[in-house]
């Protein structure tokens, strides 16, 4: 079997995009683990599925696969990509498009500055929706893992994020709390850990150990969970750059019974065809 697709990426956060609407392709999760290896695939943080929609409503519906092979249900970086994938492809000719995703539908608009505008939705902050272990929605919890003590916001984007404040993002544990807490006990889906050092109330830097994929150069999800959680507790303005090791994303979030917008690039690297 022959897959085409074309490799993608948003602020180094890198995909193989997938359209699986002129072809026809069903990979395994260990078939995407192979993929995803840097040495021996194509090499990427996420695979990104292009599908027919469920509903005449919307017009795609988009399937993200972590490079540990796991189905989830967001990607931000990926959403844009997305976005120019379909419409350099010929898949459509419009700027709006509302796809569906495991956990709800976005809306992507592409700029035509290039960049590209994802309605993330409504965060999530019940811990049941999250999920994560706890009898009530907090502000700020405080996790234990091994000798390490922290204190965290929790919030879904439509996928698990965690959100630690650090006093300097180039000094911060990323690579040892990053998988304690990524597969911690009170995460029973695992969950995506973001690590904030908040410049000033507009300007904050990032650095997301991934859930599924390690830390990546940039998280689309991981900036808009971060910016909610900075604003849920007082610290942030309602439009903020996002500065992770990749580059720069701007959040806008008005609040509660509103939902976020990102905007940032989205680019294309070259099309491959590949044989399995
Ligand atoms: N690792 C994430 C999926 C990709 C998210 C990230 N690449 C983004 O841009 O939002 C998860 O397991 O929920």
């Amino acid at each position: 079997m022959f897959v085409n697709f074309s490799k993608m990426h948003g602020l180094g956060n890198d995909f193989m995009v997938v359209d699986n609407i002129t072809q026809n392709v069903f990979l395994s999760r260990d078939q995407i683990k192979k993929l995803a290896d840097r040495n021996f695939g194509v090499g990427f943080d996420q695979l990104l599925m292009v599908e027919a929609p469920y509903s005449p409503e919307l017009d795609f519906h988009y399937r993200i696969f972590n490079a540990d092979g796991t189905e989830v249900e967001q990607c931000g970086n990926g959403a844009r990509c997305f976005a120019r994938f379909v419409r350099m492809k010929g898949l459509t000719n419009r700027h709006k498009v509302s796809v569906s995703t495991k956990s709800g539908n976005i809306t992507l608009y592409s700029e035509k500055d290039g960049q590209v505008t994802v309605n993330m939705g409504h965060p999530q902050f019940a811990p049941a929706s999250i999920p994560f272990k706890a009898s009530k929605s907090e502000l700020t919890y405080i996790m234990r893992a091994q000798e390490h003590t922290v204190f965290c916001g929790v919030v879904s984007m439509g996928n698990p994020h965690c959100v630690l404040e650090v006093e300097d993002i180039d000094t911060a544990e990323v690579l040892t709390l990053g998988p304690l807490l990524e597969t911690h006990e009170r995460f029973p889906e695992r969950a995506n850990i973001g690590f904030m050092q908040i410049l000033n109330p507009e300007h904050i830097k990032l650095r997301v150990w991934e859930r599924g994929a390690q830390e990546t150069m940039a998280c689309g999800s991981g900036a808009c969970a971060a910016v909610v959680i900075g604003i849920m507790q007082k610290k942030l303005a309602n439009t903020v750059r996002v500065d992770l090791p990749g580059g720069s994303l701007q959040v806008r979030w008005q609040g509660e019974g509103h939902s976020v917008k990102m905007t940032g690039p989205a680019e294309h690297v070259f099309d491959g065809q590949i044989s399995l």
